[in-house]
């Protein structure tokens, strides 16, 4: 028996004109994909004229990308979609009414870090604008990263307080989370597969619809709307626990004496028979606006969706939320081995000068959002040090999670400082040299802390460094040489 959707949705016919609510680093790669599909013969961006991003309405219909750092492909895709007129970014949604899909990749912030309780403002006034111009038959797809249950829950109310239709009936609702990473964007949307999960069948055939035509090697594969909100806060949630298994791998290695890259290789030798040791990098900390906070979904969708029937062991925390304790820690720990340095060499943080290398949360990007060196530089700068930043990659003018003072000039940075801190492993740290280094700081016996295993100690330690590495506990307790 078909349903009253089903039917409604036959009679619409095959998606045509499709609607992308939010211009940023989802939205915009999404779009242009959607329009240069075949399939396809119209797609507007949807994005609200606000004071921060307004302006991208323009560049994008200028075929412009406003999104900052190299993403290949996509100027020249948002030339040939918008030169084709098959693309148009508007901040009137009253053309939602045309669309047989729309989809919102709208940001999910923390409104306070402290609370990790999400800031949903944003999305909930995007899904009131498409609900206010919700036509019978259209589906929508929220792609935005949401605690599990928001789809079939909030979202799908407000939808239907505004239209005044029936989601499951008059038209079709689901998730398709995102799984981009920043600087390769199009090719993961093609080659990822792509979990789609409806609040029932015909909505999740619906979507499955939508999402075919833009995938390459990626497969489609559906699922209810709640699975699919739990695989995307899963999957994060799974990768914040890998590293934080590595890092307490780390403390424990340092605490032993030993080195925890020969026990990671030793670990990660045992493979064939399915048996895999999947054993990520200890480091830093964890940063970015992804791990940092979808843990959180995670652990409260299962208090919101299934707190009376959770069967879990009294008074243990959850794995989950403990592994976010430990990868927050990691800043602390690097400021524990800084001030262990300075001590090899008769100094104190307080009163110390501290040269922090690399302020973006991931290695040879100009992301810092969330980034693990922010807690060093505060606590640092509580304890009494100076702290000068230096990141080759992050725009000190137009990045809005840069620090005071950061500098592209390194031996400026480096001048006097009692310490050095690798928070970044990027390439340009790599080579450093121990002459220049101790030459550019100006003292017989600098501090040198590694936090992403991008130097070799030995030489360091042979020039009269004080060297700490996270992880190395063979040489964490060298002698000072001469
Ligand atoms: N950036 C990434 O690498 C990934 C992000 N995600 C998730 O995708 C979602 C979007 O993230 P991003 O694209 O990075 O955010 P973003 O901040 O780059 O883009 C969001 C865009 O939506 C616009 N916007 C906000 N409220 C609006 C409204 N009511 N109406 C119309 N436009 C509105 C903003 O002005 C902005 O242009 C988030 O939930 C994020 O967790 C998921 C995977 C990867
Ligand atoms: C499951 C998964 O791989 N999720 C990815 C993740 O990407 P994200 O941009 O957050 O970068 P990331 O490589 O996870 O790194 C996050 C943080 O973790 C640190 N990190 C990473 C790997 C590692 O072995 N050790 C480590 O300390 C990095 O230095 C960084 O500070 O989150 C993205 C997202 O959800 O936005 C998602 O699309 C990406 O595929």
């Amino acid at each position: 028996m078909k349903t009253r959707l089903a039917s409604i949705i036959e009679k619409r016919g095959p998606i045509r004109r499709i609607g992308v609510v939010g211009m940023g680093y989802v939205g915009i790669p999404a779009a242009a994909l959607f329009a240069d599909a075949p399939a396809f013969e119209q797609v507007w961006g949807f994005q609200r004229d606000s004071p921060t991003s307004g302006y991208k309405i323009t560049m994008l219909n200028r075929g412009e990308s406003p999104l900052r750092g190299e993403e290949p492909g996509l100027e020249d895709l948002l030339k040939r979609v918008v030169g084709a007129g098959k693309f148009t970014c508007t901040p009137d949604f009253s053309t939602v009414s045309e669309c047989d899909a729309v989809t919102l990749a709208i940001q999910t912030p923390f409104a306070d870090p402290a609370d990790l309780i999400p800031d949903f403002t944003p999305l909930i006034e995007g899904i009131r604008n498409v609900g206010r111009h919700l036509t019978e038959g259209t589906l929508v797809v929220l792609e935005s990263t949401i605690t599990p249950g928001t789809t079939a829950g909030m979202a799908r109310e407000i939808l239907e307080e505004e239209s005044s239709l029936v989601a499951g009936e008059d038209f079709a609702l689901a998730h398709a989370p995102e799984r981009v990473m920043v600087g390769r964007l199009l090719r993961n949307i093609r080659e990822h597969d792509r979990c789609v999960g409806g609040i029932d069948d015909a909505s999740t055939q619906r979507a499955v619809e939508l999402y075919s035509p833009v995938l390459t090697t990626g497969q489609v594969i559906p699922m209810t709307a709640t699975a699919a909100e739990v695989t995307k806060t899963a999957e994060n949630t799974f990768r914040d626990l890998q590293i934080a298994a590595a890092n307490q791998l780390a403390l424990y290695c340092e605490a032993m004496g030993i080195n925890v890259y020969d026990v990671r290789a030793g670990i990660a030798s045992l493979k064939g028979e399915g048996i895999t040791r999947g054993i990520l990098w200890p480091g830093a900390g964890v940063g970015g606006h992804c791990l940092t906070k979808d843990t959180y979904h995670l652990e409260r969708g299962v208090r919101q969706l299934g707190a009376d029937a959770l069967d879990w062991p009294a008074d243990v925390a959850s794995l989950y939320v403990t592994a976010r304790r430990i990868n927050d820690f990691m800043p602390a720990h690097m400021l524990l081995l800084t001030e262990s340095a300075l001590e090899q060499v008769g100094k104190t943080l307080k009163g110390a000068r501290i040269a922090l290398l690399g302020w973006a949360f991931i290695n040879d990007s100009d992301d810092a959002r969330n980034t693990p060196a922010e807690p060093f530089r505060t606590a640092a700068i509580v304890a009494g040090a100076e702290v000068a930043v230096h990141d080759p990659w992050v725009d000190p003018e137009t990045s809005p999670d840069a620090p005071p003072a950061l500098s592209h000039d390194l031996d400026t940075v480096l001048g006097g400082a009692d310490a050095v801190v690798v928070f970044a492993g990027h390439r340009d740290y790599r080579g450093l040299l121990p002459a220049a280094v101790k030459e550019a700081c100006g003292c017989d016996h600098p501090g040198i802390i590694d936090g992403r295993n991008v130097l070799d100690p030995d030489p360091f330690i042979e020039a009269g460094f004080a060297y700490r590495g996270i992880g190395r506990g063979d040489r964490n307790g060298h002698t000072l040489k001469p």
